[in-house]
């Protein structure tokens, strides 16, 4: 199994786990506001690394963004399945053109 399956999978299983003993059931417990503020740092913490000028540091900001995007999705009751699909189906559009499609019917 693909390595990020296995992690939306053990997400799923921690969520109504003990919070003392799981991070993800503490975050889960905390709410949805709260796991929005933490995906809010972690993208933050990703953009300072983005331009430190050490771009090998950017990774482990990227897994803690990327963590916090399923714990996320989990709690919505969404997956990465479901953002695949959205990808899938943006797939070929340029972002120019389907920006312009957006323009041209009045929803920019
Ligand atoms: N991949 C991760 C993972 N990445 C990051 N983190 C945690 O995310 C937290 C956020 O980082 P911060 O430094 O911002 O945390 P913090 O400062 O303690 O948080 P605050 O007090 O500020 O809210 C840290 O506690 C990290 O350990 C993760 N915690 C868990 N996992 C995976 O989730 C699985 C289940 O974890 P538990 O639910 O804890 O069993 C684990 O086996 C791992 O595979």
């Amino acid at each position: 199994m693909d390595p990020l399956d296995r992690l939306e999978a053990t997400i799923r299983a921690r969520r109504g786990a003990d919070p003392a003993t799981s991070y993800v059931a503490s975050l889960t417990a905390a709410g949805r506001a709260k796991i929005a503020q933490k995906l809010g740092e972690e993208a933050v913490e990703t953009v300072i690394a983005a331009c430190s000028g050490d771009d090998a540091s950017i990774v482990p900001e990227a897994a803690d963004l990327i963590f916090h995007l399923i714990v996320l999705l989990a709690d919505a009751g969404l997956s990465l399945d479901d953002v695949r699909a959205e990808l899938a189906r943006r797939e070929g559009v340029s972002g120019h053109d389907e920006k312009a499609a957006r323009t041209i019917e009045g929803k920019a």
